[in-house]
């Protein structure tokens, strides 16, 4: 779409009528920024060609005469005539004249205009618009070419301020998205992410159109040869141009891929077949991590996730039987042990959620080789437990505090250094709780101000096993500790002040570690090994969490959960909910890989309000968001204490809530370390409980989840803002929560 813009141009000149310049002139004569625009061409007939369809308003045959008068002449013809042009028309150039060029190569025209104009001249503005397309020539030119998509300008130090301004504004005015690079990283960028691969398409035609076989290989090239070689139609003269006025960085991208594509072939011919699952693996998830960001055209910043909203209307009664995602603490586990185990771990159940994606990649991303996952099921190539390598950068982990806390202490353990970093919600949480202990061990570890991340952990020398008592009862912290011991000299033991999730205890027992527990103690040595083995994650009792309390205040509901994992350090919802009326019934319990399992059903029932006993809420600290909504329709006061853990997760979570249930008309108040809520439940289980209005989750999923599910109970439908980090820990909670008889519509625009 075209708006009209400011910015005026008396006369354009444009030298070299092809798609890139006639574009830009096109679109700003059509946004009405130019007065007359000029032409020149080598070709006479693309000359009157523009000329007919109104492109140009003259052109003519001496290129002297066609700068003469111009305010801004663009320079759009190949690389290596560049220097040639510029000779052309120096002498007939306007001393104010402004001079650009559109070209794919950067540092070549730099040393034109130093050669031609001298190393002072500084009216000619650097210029790169990543837009093509396969169509060229003055009949394809397209005055929204540019709108939205990336020019790269390369200023340099006596760059003149006016020019750059115009130049820019030219930019701006088609609706480009302008940047600044230096000459030399452009050239460098440029020679990775475009020539080098026109390099390689034309190659392969080439050698394939001079094999012994080329009719068949023609007749059969439909799939990959035709998406792979598609840019090798490019314009030939431009490429070889490229090439040469390129040829330092394309030569040292070439070397690096040469050497890249002989390690691929020494593996394919010793069957290494680890190795090579390594480079397609690794190859495929940055292939999909670049669709996306294609996906939401390439202008995105990738780091902002686009703005989910649930709008969820009233609705009936609950039913069904199904399964929710894995655990995401077992699943979390699971690649870190089966990365350092020895052998390989099949994972199956696995949660394709955003925070264990976050740690799968982390243990990518220093060397491990990951197939998967591919419906829940995960094969970890484990790499012992020295194995790990340096990752190229910083490691990333997104919005999950277990990702960086347990692998601080791993990290503490390696002999290279780290930088974990993640997104707003994680940037805020405490990370001093982990950096602490893991001083006390004799690493070296640096947080930003206040103990928040990025953590920085360097891998100096020798961790010593010590025992602590941990200030607060946290599984992360507990694990980071133990996880941290398997490196450390002697033995490491922690005690907690209340009974915590023991995944990571269980775990390391089922890949043959040996971990001592003793009442409230645990304690290993380091010095022994993980043996590869095959993990079954049941279904996360938290995610199961609102589906059990969505069950029990809508009324006539009868639902079944499959598979949930209840390891009894997590099965404070059930003991609450139980405690508060509901009727919970848990059946075909069994053991799976170490955690026990079940069914659980729950049908409705009248709640009512209790004093939550202080010895259940480590025991169901994710559940409290979905905990506070049941606590809203149950009949009389809940009061929650010592739950002031609550208000360093993925937000404050006290008062996420509170908030949220006063917006919805519910009597409720935070305290430090817990709230009180006066339930609505009392006019029965057909009675609503919540008016409508607008939720703010803060970015926090269980916060977004737990407002979904009270429209089972609302009057009115309630706007749940922020939803995007529901894919964190529970992907497609909406389509299962409106299989089970919820009414979620989701409405969804990209990041501003
Ligand atoms: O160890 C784990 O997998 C987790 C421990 C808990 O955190 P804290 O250790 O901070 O209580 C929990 O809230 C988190 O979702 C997962
Ligand atoms: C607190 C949570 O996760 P984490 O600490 O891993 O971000 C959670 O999932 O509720």
């Amino acid at each position: 779409m075209s708006k009209k813009h400011s910015l005026f141009i008396p006369r354009v000149t444009v030298i070299g009528l092809g798609l890139i310049g006639c574009s830009w002139v096109k679109g700003l004569r059509v946004r009405g920024c130019v007065g007359e625009v000029h032409g020149y061409d080598r070709n006479l007939d693309s000359m009157q060609q523009a000329l007919q369809i109104g492109l140009i308003d003259d052109f003519s045959t001496e290129i002297t005469d066609a700068v003469r008068d111009a305010d801004l002449i663009i320079i759009s013809v190949p690389i290596l005539a560049v220097r040639q042009v510029l000779q052309d028309i120096a002498p007939a150039i306007r001393d104010t004249a402004v001079l650009t060029d559109v070209g794919s190569v950067k540092g070549s025209v730099a040393r034109d205009v130093e050669a031609v104009f001298g190393a002072d001249f500084n009216r000619f503005v650097l210029g790169h618009p990543i837009a093509g397309s396969e169509r060229s020539g003055v009949s394809a030119a397209d005055e929204n070419l540019y709108v939205r998509h990336k020019v790269i300008i390369t200023p340099q130090a006596h760059t003149d301020k006016a020019a750059l301004r115009l130049v820019r504004a030219a930019w701006c005015a088609v609706e480009a998205d302008v940047e600044h690079m230096t000459v030399a990283h452009h050239d460098e960028v440029l020679a990775a992410t475009s020539h080098l691969p026109h390099l390689l398409a034309y190659s392969l035609v080439d050698t394939l159109a001079n094999s012994h076989e080329n009719k068949e290989i023609f007749n059969y090239a439909a799939g990959g040869f035709r998406d792979f070689t598609r840019i090798a139609a490019s314009s030939p003269v431009m490429w070889r141009d490229i090439f040469s006025a390129n040829k330092e960085q394309i030569l040292k991208t070439l070397d690096l891929f040469q050497h890249d594509l002989n390690f691929l072939r020494s593996a394919i011919e010793q069957e290494d077949t680890t190795t090579v699952m390594g480079v397609l693996t690794r190859a495929k998830v940055a292939r999909d991590h670049f669709s996306k960001i294609l996906a939401r055209r390439a202008y995105v910043d990738p780091m902002k996730t686009a703005s989910v909203t649930y709008i969820a209307s009233p609705a009936g009664s609950l039913s069904g039987s199904f399964r929710v995602p894995g655990d995401k603490s077992i699943s979390h586990r699971s690649i870190m042990l089966g990365s350092l185990a020895e052998g390989t771990t099949e994972v199956s159940g696995f949660l394709e959620g955003e925070d264990s994606l976050a740690t799968l990649q982390a243990f990518r991303d220093m060397g491990v080789v990951i197939e998967g996952p591919h419906r829940g099921r995960v094969t970890i190539h484990g790499v012992g437990l020295n194995g790990l390598q340096a990752p190229p950068n910083a490691l990333y982990l997104g919005n999950s505090g277990t990702s960086m806390r347990l692998l601080a202490g791993l990290m503490a353990g390696q002999s290279f250094d780290v930088e974990m970093s993640g997104d707003e919600s994680l940037s805020k949480r405490p990370m001093g709780r982990v950096a602490d202990p893991l001083k006390l061990m004799g690493a070296v570890v640096e947080t930003a101000e206040a103990g928040r991340p990025p953590i920085k952990v360097f891998g100096a020398g020798k961790l010593k096993g010590i025992h602590y008592d941990l200030p607060m009862a946290s599984a992360q912290v507990k694990s980071c500790v133990l996880l941290a011991g398997l490196y450390a000299e002697g033995e490491t033991s922690v005690t907690e002040p209340a009974p915590t999730r023991d995944h990571t205890e269980r775990m390391l027992k089922g890949f043959g570690y040996d971990v001592q527990v003793d009442g409230s103690t645990v304690t290993l040595q380091s010095g022994g090994k993980l043996t590869a083995t095959s993990i079954d994650v049941p279904a996360d009792i938290s995610s199961a969490a609102f589906f059990m309390v969505a069950a029990s205040i809508a009324p006539d509901s009868d639902i079944t959960l499959e598979h949930v994992g209840i390891n009894p350090t997590r099965i404070g919802v059930i003991n609450i909910l139980r405690a508060m009326g509901g009727n919970i019934d848990v059946l075909n319990e069994r053991e799976v890989g170490g955690e026990p399992v079940a069914d659980i059903r729950i049908r409705s029932a009248q709640l009512k309000g209790i004093h939550i006993p202080e010895d259940q809420v480590p025991l169901a600290i994710d559940e409290f968001p979905a905990l506070f909504i049941a606590a809203a329709c149950a009949e009389g006061e809940t009061v929650l204490t010592g739950a002031e853990e609550l208000r360093v997760k993925e937000s404050d979570r006290i008062q996420a809530m509170v908030d949220g249930l006063v917006t919805l008309g519910v009597d409720a108040r935070g305290t430090e370390d817990g709230a009180v809520i006066q339930g609505k439940g009392g006019q029965g289980m057909g009675a609503v409980v919540f008016g409508g209005g607008e939720i703010v989750t803060h970015h926090d999923h269980r916060i977004a989840m737990s407002f979904a599910i009270a429209s089972v109970r609302a009057a009115e439908p309630i706007i749940v803002l922020d939803c995007a980090n529901v894919a964190t820990s529970f992907p497609d909670f909406v389509g299962l929560a409106n299989n089970a008889g919820l009414q979620l519509d989701v409405t969804s625009k990209p990041a501003e």
